[in-house]
């Protein structure tokens, strides 16, 4: 099957860029591997190599530039980036995708159901730049299903908020209308809330697990796992292993635009380093006594601007931290040995 480029999400910010280039192919990467990428465009898949810089810098949904060698030349300007702080105890960033334009954020009519999560998921979607679309999932196992709806909807004023059964074919059409042919979604939630059914229900189940068969350097047949699976409704789904495990990375201004309401308050507040905790004159602290604001809300927030400063310290903070300790470690050491030598 082959594609075009607009199928592929190709558009006239991505076309701008080739202009000064055009001598280069573009490439979609739908695989991203620590020696080389997967690409795709209308000609088929193939690999690509980066000579320039680490594969960790390109993500999948990426769009480059490659020359007749298949060696990348350009990476395009994306128009969304998901990304997390990597696992362990580097402050590395790891990118998990890139060009999303819907950010399905999966959570189901149950006891899953938390409101800081949703919060969490949407500061993560303004973060990367991806639009926001919450999916409720088991509404048919639930007697209750306004109640939920309603309590995420109350989260933004224009937040679309769908209620589903991701077993149901015509519910699945619903969630795929928001992200029509040649557009790119993926799904965050918690585990078990249903992100396999969809993902399955919006693919072509076939497809979406036979993986790309490709030639390795000694000749073998090898088949990799693909992340960019083509949906039913000519949109494209990207499912890696990292997409489930997101957490927020220097979310500071996706936080800030899910509690605008809070902002907006503490600009009236009377002192501008207000802690809005019983000062006087504090504008979210009247706003709570008079029921204009939830307290809780409140509480979320604090909650999730420290969870950002952490997960956004610098480098230099981070080894300073590991240094100190290293010292502890050492001053202890030397403690016992000296004790022994007693
Ligand atoms: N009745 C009903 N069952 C659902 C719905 N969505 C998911 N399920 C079921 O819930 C269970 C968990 O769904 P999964 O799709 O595996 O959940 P997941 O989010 O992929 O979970 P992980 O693989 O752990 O990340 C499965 O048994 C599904 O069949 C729904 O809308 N209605
Ligand atoms: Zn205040």
């Amino acid at each position: 099957m082959s594609f075009t480029l607009s199928d592929l999400g190709w558009s006239t910010h991505f076309a701008a860029q080739h202009a000064a280039n055009p001598t280069c192919d573009p490439f979609r990467i739908t695989a991203v591997h620590r020696d080389r990428l997967i690409g795709i465009n209308p000609v088929g898949e193939s690999p690509l190599l980066s000579l320039d810089r680490p594969t960790g810098d390109f993500a999948v949904g990426d769009w480059v530039l490659a020359d007749e060698h298949k060696r990348i030349q350009h990476l395009l300007e994306r128009r969304s980036l998901l990304k997390r702080r990597a696992a362990g105890s580097g402050v590395g960033t790891q990118l998990i995708a890139a060009n999303v334009d819907v950010l399905f954020i999966v959570s189901s009519c149950n006891a899953d159901f938390s409101l800081p999560r949703l919060e969490r998921y949407l500061a993560l979607a303004h973060q990367a730049g991806c639009y926001p679309v919450v999916v409720l999932t088991k509404a048919d196992m639930c007697s209750d299903l306004d109640d939920y709806a309603s309590r995420a909807q109350s989260l933004a004023p224009f937040l679309t908020v769908l209620t589903i059964n991701a077993l149901d074919q015509a519910d699945l059409q619903l969630v795929l209308s928001w992200c029509p042919a040649g557009q790119t979604a993926a799904l965050v939630g918690s585990s078990g809330v249903g992100k396999t059914t969809l993902a399955n229900g919006m693919t072509d189940q076939e497809d979406a697990t036979a993986g790309i068969r490709e030639d390795d350097a000694r000749g073998r047949h090898t088949t990799t796992a693909r992340a960019l699976y083509p949906m039913r409704n000519g949109g494209w789904l990207i499912d890696t292993p990292g997409m489930r495990a997101l957490r927020l990375l220097d979310a500071q201004d996706g936080v800030d635009e899910v509690f605008s309401d809070i902002l907006e308050l503490s600009d009236l507040c009377r002192f501008s380093d207000c802690q809005h905790i019983a000062e006087p004159g504090c504008a979210v602290q009247t706003a709570i006594d008079d029921g204009a604001l939830d307290a809780a809300r409140l509480e979320r927030w604090r909650k999730l601007k420290r969870e950002d400063q952490r997960n956004s310290e610098t480098v230099a903070q981070s080894r300073a931290r590991d240094k100190a300790f290293g010292k502890m470690v050492r001053s202890v050491m030397q403690d016992k040995k000296s004790r022994k030598r007693l």
